[in-house]
């Protein structure tokens, strides 16, 4: 049996990882694959209850932070473990990144706590010892005014889509502290190009781990 593989997307609002996710996924599919396709917060019953809450409801940034970590508990034991226990790959818009950019970087939570936090929840019985993270975070790294610009008209903005260009400001330096923290898990995507050329950039990613030809 293949081993299986945790794919994350990562970016601020905007930045074009939805665009691209159904193409990985069908790639993936067309070398042989099976794909679990799912988001964050969601992706179990509970999760998406969570994620509406988390989503719609003012809330302090240890509430907001709980809220996630307790929705990717609930979707890490239900739906991804299972997936990667069989051997397919998980394609999951958004993973704990997430929590430190928003959570740490908009909010500015304590990011020690946030640590604390993804050790207690991402300690699965498949990683002896360890933490599940991704195997490969694929980072669309695209300057707030930009994603702001795309957004414009595109959908009704949630809590988070509506907050100011300095609270993504202060996103986007999480991501990139995370990117430096574990570099080696992250692919990050110059995502300010055409459509087509951010679509190679994320293929080459996969292809570089030998995971599609
Ligand atoms: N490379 C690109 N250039 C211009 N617009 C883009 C590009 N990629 C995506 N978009 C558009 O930008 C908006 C946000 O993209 P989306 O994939 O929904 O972002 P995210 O899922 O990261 O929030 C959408 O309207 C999408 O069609
Ligand atoms: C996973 C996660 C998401 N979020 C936020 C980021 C997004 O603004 C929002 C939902 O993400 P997303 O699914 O990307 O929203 P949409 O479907 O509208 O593109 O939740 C956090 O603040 N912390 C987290 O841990």
């Amino acid at each position: 049996m293949r081993q299986g593989i945790f794919i994350s997307f990562e970016g601020i609002d905007g930045a074009g990882k939805s665009t691209h996710i159904d193409a990985l996924a069908a790639a993936l599919r067309a070398a042989g694959r099976t794909v679990v396709l799912t988001r964050e917060p969601g992706g179990t019953p509970l999760a998406e209850k969570l994620r509406a809450l988390a989503l719609n409801d003012p809330m302090d940034p240890l509430t907001e932070a709980l809220v996630m970590f307790a929705a990717r508990r609930d979707h890490l034991l239900q739906v991804i473990e299972p997936a990667l226990a069989r051997g397919d790959v998980v394609l999951c818009d958004r993973f704990t990144d997430a929590t430190f950019a928003y959570q740490g970087g908009g909010r500015g939570f304590d990011l020690q706590v946030l640590g604390e936090l993804e050790r207690w929840v991402q300690t699965v019985p498949a990683v002896p010892g360890g933490v599940r993270q991704p195997d490969l975070t694929i980072w669309f790294d695209l300057a707030p005014e930009v994603a702001a610009r795309r957004l414009a008209g595109a959908r009704v903005p949630d809590k988070f889509e509506s907050q100011p260009a300095e609270f993504f400001a202060r996103v986007a330096a999480g991501y990139a502290r995370r990117c430096a923290e574990q570099p080696a898990r992250f692919a990050r995507i110059d995502a300010d190009r055409p459509r087509d050329e951010v679509w190679r950039a994320v293929e080459a990613a996969v292809k570089s781990r030998g995971w599609i030809a």
